[in-house]
């Protein structure tokens, strides 16, 4: 049954890691040379744990990059007013350059008047309609996280040419999927955005050479679905309860040993995506803060290197 598996592993963990040494150098160069030290302000409004995790995962690492991180957490009770109320006040602080209010929110609270409520240059999601507009029309702006991971483990492992390559975009979020397709055909990709109403998904899956799976169904994409040689990353994270006593397991909407079969390189879950969304978070933090205050985003390579103390730090 077991067959060696062909395909190039792609650690977006350690990928993300080395992003995140980078901003650090960033933020260094930021504090040294400017005095400003870039601050990210996330609300989360609600208990539900998944979020809880992902939320605690951006503070850790904003604070780990040498930024300031302002955490709200709301009670589940609360109202759409007060959550305005409150980015009116992050609008207006000086010291909060980012803005992230954590989806999905409570059903009594419309995700687009919150949206639409934080200033579009302190939106480091890319969520504003004053950045969607940006994005297509291809301005400068912030661009959506989980897509900017994706296009940039894509860079990683196909280079940074990708013109002419057929891309398959599973699921039309305004997350994941949307965003997603606008970047790739950017690159000169011919980009197809499918979903649950395209007609024989798996042989459209078939003929991608790059196939984006975002739609939230675990391990959907099997072999069969993939081209042999494609790249395949994987934006699912789906928590599988096997049994009440354990803890869930997550897994992707790749059947990831499966694929892993057919495919030349493939991201993991969890370990793929979802840390690099949280490098590109603290990327979109520190050009915002620099747009703010008027400067350009420090060189990296000019950035003072991390020391392997920092490193570890950084990267725990
Ligand atoms: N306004 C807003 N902006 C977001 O960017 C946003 C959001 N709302 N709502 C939810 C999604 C999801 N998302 C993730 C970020 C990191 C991981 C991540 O670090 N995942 C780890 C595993 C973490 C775990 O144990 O679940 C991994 O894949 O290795 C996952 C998911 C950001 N999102």
């Amino acid at each position: 049954m077991t067959q060696a598996s062909n395909s190039k592993r792609i650690d977006g963990e350690a990928l993300a890691g080395q992003r995140l040494a980078r901003v650090a150098g960033q933020v260094a160069t930021l504090v040294d040379a400017h005095a400003l030290t870039p601050g990210l302000a996330v609300v989360l409004v609600g208990s539900d744990p998944a979020s809880q995790i992902y939320v605690r995962n951006k503070h850790r690492q904003t604070v780990a990059a040498g930024m300031h991180s302002y955490l709200h957490q709301l009670p589940d009770t609360t109202s759409q007013a007060q959550l305005l109320a409150l980015i009116a006040e992050l609008n207006a602080d000086p010291c909060v350059h980012g803005i992230l209010v954590q989806l999905p929110l409570p059903a009594r609270i419309s995700p687009a008047a919150v949206l639409a409520a934080i200033d579009p240059d302190k939106d480091v999601d890319g969520f504003h309609e004053v950045n969607i507009g940006r994005l297509w029309r291809g301005d400068d702006g912030p661009v959506p996280c989980t897509p900017m991971a994706c296009r940039l483990l894509l860079h990683h492992v196909l280079g940074e040419n990708l013109s002419g390559l057929e891309a398959v975009v599973l699921g039309r979020s305004n997350i994941v999927g949307k965003p997603l397709a606008n970047l790739l055909l950017r690159e000169d990709c011919t980009v197809t955005l499918a979903h649950s109403k395209t007609r024989d998904l798996p042989a459209l899956c078939a003929r991608a050479d790059i196939l984006v799976a975002a739609v939230g169904r675990p391990e959907m994409v099997t072999a069969e679905w993939v081209k042999p040689g494609a790249t395949v990353i994987d934006v699912g994270i789906n928590r599988i309860h096997d049994d009440a006593a354990t803890k869930p397991r997550l897994v992707g909407d790749v059947a990831y040993d499966d694929v892993s079969r057919v495919a030349a390189a493939i991201t993991p879950v969890p370990g793929g995506v979802g840390p690099m969304t949280i490098a590109c978070l603290l990327d979109n933090t520190v050009a915002a803060a620099c747009r703010q205050h008027g400067l350009t985003v420090p060189d990296a390579d000019q950035t003072q290197a991390p020391t392997d103390d920092a490193r570890r730090h950084y990267c725990a």
